[in-house]
C-alpha cells in the first residue's frame, strides 16, 4: 500500500514582500518531510526573504503557504512561538548569548519554549551537546569555541525541540571550507534521521558535490529543479 505523505511545507501563488516591495512573485513549492533541499541565488534575490516569511518574521500577505500544519496567510502573532517551536532555524551569524556559558544558551531557549523540568532540561541538553559532537561544551562560554564549534551550538539549540524542519541561511558562511564541511555533514546527518531542511547557500562546493533538489531565486521567481533545469553557475 502506498501512503500519501503531507509536505511538510507547501506554498501556492506567494508574493513574497519586503515591507512595499516584492522580492518573489509567484512562488509555488512543496517540501517532503524527508528532503533535503538548497536555496540559492545571487546576493539580494531573496532567499533570507524567502526564509523568514517560513518562519514568520516577514507577514505573507499575498497567497497561501502551510509550514509543520501552520497557514502563513492566516497566522496571529500570538501563535508565532508555537511555529517557531516546531521549526529549527540556523543562521549565519551566530547568534548565541555571548555572556552565557554553551549551558545556559541552551536553557534560555528551553525556558523560552515551555520547557521547566530541571532534569529534563539537562538531559535534553545533553543529548542535544552529543548530537552535535560537543559532550564537554556545556560550561563553556561561546567565546572558548571555534566558529565552526559554536556553529554546531547553534545546531544543537536549533534541534531542542525536536523540530521537522531546519531553515539555515548560509550556515557555512563564515567557516573554513573544512570546518564548513563537518558542519554540512552534520546538516546531512540530521537529515537522515528523519529531518527535512531547507539551506541557502552561496557555497558552489556543496552544490557541486552534493545533487540535492535546488530551489533558485531569480529575477524576482523562484525556479525548482524539480520541474526545471537550473544553472548552479549563475548562483552568485
Ligand atoms: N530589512 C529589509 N528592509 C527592506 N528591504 C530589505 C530588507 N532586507 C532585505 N531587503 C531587500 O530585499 C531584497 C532581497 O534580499 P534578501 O536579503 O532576501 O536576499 P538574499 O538572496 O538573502 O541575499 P544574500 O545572499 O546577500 O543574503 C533585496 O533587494 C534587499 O535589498
Amino acid at each position: 500500500m502506498v501512503f500519501s505523505k503531507q509536505p511538510i511545507i507547501d506554498v501556492k501563488g506567494a508574493v513574497i514582500f519586503q515591507g512595499l516591495d516584492t522580492v518573489l512573485q509567484d512562488v509555488n513549492f512543496s517540501i517532503e518531510p524527508d528532503e533535503f533541499v538548497f536555496l540559492i541565488g545571487r546576493t539580494g534575490s531573496g532567499k533570507s526573504s524567502l526564509l523568514k516569511t517560513l518562519y514568520a518574521d516577514l507577514p505573507l500577505k499575498m497567497g497561501k503557504a502551510e509550514i509543520v500544519g501552520f497557514h502563513l496567510e492566516k497566522i496571529k502573532r500570538n501563535e508565532v512561538p508555537f511555529l517557531r517551536r516546531k521549526l529549527g532555524i540556523v543562521f549565519q551569524d551566530f547568534q548565541l548569548f555571548p555572556d552565557r556559558t554553551v549551558a545556559e544558551n541552551l536553557f534560555f531557549v528551553m525556558r523560552a519554549t515551555g520547557w521547566t523540568d530541571r532534569e529534563k532540561m539537562k538531559n535534553r541538553m545533553v543529548e542535544v551537546l552529543m548530537r552535535v559532537g560537543l559532550a564537554d561544551a556545556a560550561t563553556k562560554m561561546p567565546h572558548q569555541l571555534s566558529g565552526g564549534e559554536q556553529q554546531r551550538i547553534v545546531i544543537a539549540r536549533a534541534l531542542i525541540n525536536q523540530p521537522s524542519i531546519l531553515l539555515a541561511d548560509e550556515p557555512t558562511g563564515n567557516l573554513d571550507p573544512d570546518v564548513a564541511d563537518g558542519i554540512f555533514k552534520l546538516f546531512q546527518e540530521i537529515n537522515n534521521e528523519g529531518t527535512a531542511i531547507l539551506m541557502a547557500t552561496h557555497n558552489h562546493d556543496l552544490l557541486r558535490k552534493y545533487p540535492y533538489r535546488v530551489l533558485k531565486c531569480e529575477k524576482g521567481k523562484l525556479l525548482d529543479s524539480k520541474t526545471e533545469d537550473i544553472s548552479i553557475n549563475t548562483a552568485y
